[in-house]
């Protein structure tokens, strides 16, 4: 059998899911994210030893996303139609790092599991740990809650810092028995997290039909249930009331969102929202205010902020 096209992407840690969309959108029959900022955190092994990222060999600055396309591919139509959408990445505020695409012909018979190997349970927070489902990694400690993903398709394996400030923030207000809606739940991490740390029940939603279709597969490798995963664009045509609304999107997208949120937020609920890059945090901030949420928690990572927002009477 021919070899396999192995295509790379060269870019930055913040326009890696864009990247990974656009490998899946022209074909890929799967990713793989070498980044970086996955070696930011302390790395657990299956036998749940602590490693030092510093001992593990890896990419020192931003990162690559490798799509694998099947060999018939028309090599030079989809590298050009993947580096016209590569330039437009800094019109959409990320930065596209060095942009470079590279081809290589790979005779890997089993590609399909070689990426699995950059993942390692990743120690979230102090109560949470995410585990890839391959892995046979148990608790090291007592109260430490495992999630277990298979993130091969959609965002959300947790190793991104928005994805870990909001994991931080469902910590603070989740306090047991809220009504919670995950807007764009990508691999259905945070809806997960919710229902692990005491939420009743998530309407987790999701505009991608593939996140869709990973964050039930998700659910399925975890004991939680009261989690309803649906289609859907922002909030439209929602109409339930939570206590919690949460969003780790770009800029772009939250700033429609928010007008959305009072009409489903139950008195005393918060907003709670992670993906803004720090330029877009005023103009998230205005837009708040201008439906009269007030910041009531910032919360920082890198050039990632993440906020709370709740009605506070006058
Ligand atoms: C950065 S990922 C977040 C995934 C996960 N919630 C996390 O925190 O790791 C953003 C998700 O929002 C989804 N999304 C983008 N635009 C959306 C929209 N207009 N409505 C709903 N979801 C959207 C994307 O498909 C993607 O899965």
């Amino acid at each position: 059998m021919d070899d396999w096209i192995a295509l790379t992407i060269d870019t930055s840690t913040e326009a890696v899911e864009a990247v990974a969309n656009f490998l899946l959108e022209a074909g890929a029959e799967g990713v793989q994210i070498d980044d970086s900022a996955d070696y930011a955190h302390e790395v657990i092994t299956a036998t749940g030893e602590w490693l030092d990222p510093n001992t593990i060999p890896h990419r020192q600055a931003g990162a690559a996303v490798s799509g694998y396309f099947a060999p018939q591919t028309h090599l030079e139509e989809l590298r050009q139609n993947l580096a016209a959408k590569v330039a437009q990445l800094a019109s959409f505020g990320l930065d596209p790092g060095a942009g470079t695409i590279t081809v290589a012909d790979i005779a890997t018979k089993n590609w399909a599991n070689e990426w699995k190997k950059y993942y390692h349970p990743l120690r979230l927070t102090r109560f949470l740990t995410v585990v890839p489902d391959w892995s046979d990694y148990q608790p090291a400690q007592s109260g430490e809650l495992i999630i277990r993903l298979d993130p091969e398709m959609a965002f959300g394996t947790g190793s991104h810092p928005t994805t870990a400030l909001m994991v931080q923030l469902l910590e603070t207000y989740i306090r047991g028995g809220e009504q919670m809606i995950d807007v764009g739940t990508g691999s259905g991490i945070l809806a997960i997290a919710a229902r692990m740390l005491g939420a009743a029940q998530v309407l987790a939603t999701d505009v991608d039909d593939i996140a869709v279709a990973n964050a039930e597969a998700n659910l399925a490798l975890n004991p939680v249930d009261h989690i309803t995963v649906v289609a859907n664009d922002l909030l439209n045509g929602i109409d339930t009331q939570a206590d919690i609304v949460c969003a780790n999107i770009l800029a772009e997208v939250l700033l429609p969102l928010i007008p959305q949120v009072p009409s489903v937020l139950a008195p005393g609920g918060v907003c709670l929202l992670a993906g803004i890059y720090e330029d877009k945090a005023d103009a998230i901030k205005a837009a708040l205010a201008a439906v009269n949420l007030t910041v009531v928690e910032e919360r920082r990572s890198g050039d990632w902020v993440a906020l709370a927002a709740k009605v506070v009477a006058p």
